[in-house]
């Protein structure tokens, strides 16, 4: 049995504003099969305390975390053991895990992390009795200095550790001045150590200090090699090598499967996909548009340039036009909400946009859309094509990363494989954006091909198991457990 510390920023149920909290949350489950148990180590937020309150023990304290007093408490949720990091002086404060109430990110998001960190790493090293781990398993910028920590404390007592990237563009980068607050030995700050472009760079210190680096695609691991996706890092990627790989996420068939979805107005699978007739009242109901069964796309997305949104509302008229409907959740900068909601003020009834973040409702609208479009620019791996995918709902996606990796385009030559399930484009702008509608309106128009494009995609597996099995043995080649 290998142990495992599972260090995360969010991690469902208990908070979630992204990608990364479905597979934090999931990982645990998918490796038990595989001979790995994972504890997930999450920041103390009060959400997450709340959930504990029941049956919880502090079993380690800190009466100087980084200038703060703090208390390791261990519990379970969903019957996986869980480590929750309580700073009261750091965490416990209303509004999301990064940003206040009024979304702006909290000014000490460097402390808050370095501090998680630093507890992480003294976590994994022994530091709470009766807990021994053999690898240590990062995520992203806010968890990626464990590695760093564990080498400055003692390379001796250091354990293997794996750092994901979920988003190369989120790299945790702060000015130097902040260096000394760390508690790193002063010879740290070197390019090969955390220093990165001048200041401290979190997900930089990670990547020079982990044992292996992975990322959630193939295509992705490949992509952040250039400088175009790399941002300012892929000297480093391209220096790691061998070391870096793409594991493609899953899903999580108990949460998203459309034959048990609470969420859903009626269940449904592949065998009555006429009952998704239903669902699509219920989004039409929701977002105050026409009752029609002429295609309807929807949109689950962070509003930002990242993932194409502000390109999409300047095609929403050829959408329209063009006999589609688009039911928009979503939330993120102002001005490309502004030009969403303007857009359903134009198009009232065929365009309907809530600002927001609902979970029930996303399910409710691949439940019930015909196709979710997903125009990212860059797109590490990707969760909303993979639930569409699992829902009928096809999707329309940008050829990048674990878009490109997971939906089959509806070319000729797959259309007369039988092996298509939705339809990519080359490059964001409003040219191509309107050639892939353009398509979509096509294909729907033509009820057996789009039926069989739906079936495709929700025979796909995109469960867990596959990506399980390749992190278990990532694990086991690190720490040089056997199968
Ligand atoms: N307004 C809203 N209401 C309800 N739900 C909403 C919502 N907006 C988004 N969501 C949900 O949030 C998740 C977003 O996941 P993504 O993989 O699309 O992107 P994200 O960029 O957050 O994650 C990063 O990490 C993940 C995980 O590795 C990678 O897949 C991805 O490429 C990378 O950018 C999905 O579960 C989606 O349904």
């Amino acid at each position: 049995m290998i142990k495992v510390l599972s260090v995360a920023s969010e991690a469902v149920p208990l908070v979630k504003t992204g990608g990364l909290a479905d597979v934090a949350g999931a990982l645990p489950a998918a490796l038990a099969g595989e001979g790995v148990e994972v504890t997930t180590m999450l920041p103390g937020y009060p959400a997450v305390k709340a959930t504990l309150a029941k049956g919880t023990r502090a079993v380690a304290k800190w009466d100087d975390l980084l200038g703060h007093p703090a208390r390791l408490l261990a519990g379970k949720i969903d019957g996986n053991k869980l480590l929750v990091l309580d700073c009261p002086a750091l965490f416990d404060r209303p509004g999301g895990p990064y940003q206040a109430p009024d979304g702006v990110d909290w000014p000490d998001n460097w402390h808050r992390f370095a501090a998680f960190a630093l507890a992480a790493a003294e976590v994994a090293m022994g530091y709470a009795k009766g807990r021994r781990f053999d690898l240590v398993h990062a995520h992203d910028w806010q968890a990626a200095m464990v590695p760093a920590y564990m080498s400055y404390a003692d390379p001796a007592l250091a354990l293997p550790s794996v750092l994901t990237i979920h988003n190369m563009a989120f790299q945790g980068w702060y000015p130097a001045q902040v260096f000394p607050q760390l508690g790193l030995p002063a010879g740290a700050f070197t390019v090969d150590g955390v220093e990165s472009y001048g200041g401290v760079g979190f997900l930089k210190a990670g990547m020079q200090a982990a044992s292996a680096i992975t990322t959630v695609s193939p295509t992705y691991a490949a992509e952040i090699r250039s400088a175009e996706f790399g941002m300012g890092l892929e000297g480093l990627v391209q220096a790691r090598g061998g070391d870096v790989s793409g594991i493609l996420n899953g899903i999580d068939p108990a949460v998203w499967h459309p034959a048990h979805d609470a969420a859903l107005a009626t269940p449904y699978d592949a065998a009555s996909l006429d009952r998704r007739t239903t669902n699509k009242r219920a989004v039409e109901a929701a977002f105050g548009l026409d009752e029609d069964d002429g295609p309807l796309f929807t949109v689950i997305s962070r509003l930002t340039w990242q993932k194409g949104m502000d390109v999409l509302p300047a095609v929403l008229d050829h959408l329209v036009g063009n006999g589609g409907r688009l039911a928009l959740l979503g939330s993120g900068d102002a001005a490309i909400e502004q030009s969403f909601l303007a857009a359903a003020t134009r198009h009232s009834g065929r365009i309907g946009v809530r600002i927001g973040y609902d979970e029930a409702l996303s399910h409710l609208l691949q439940g019930g859309a015909d196709a979710i479009l997903v125009p990212s620019r860059f797109e590490p791996c990707g969760l909303t094509q993979l639930y569409g995918l699992a829902y009928g709902c096809l999707p329309v996606v940008a050829r990048t990363g674990g878009l490109a990796d997971t939906v089959i385009d509806a070319n000729p030559a797959a259309l007369a494989a039988g092996v298509a399930t939705g339809v990519q484009f080359d490059g964001i702008s409003e040219h191509s954006l309107r050639a892939a509608i353009d398509r979509t309106l096509a294909l729907y128009r033509q009820p057996d091909t789009w039926r069989r494009l739906q079936t495709n995609g929700m025979a796909a597996d995109f469960s867990w198991a596959a990506s399980a099995r390749a992190y278990a043995a990532l694990y086991r080649s690190l720490t040089g457990a056997k199968a």
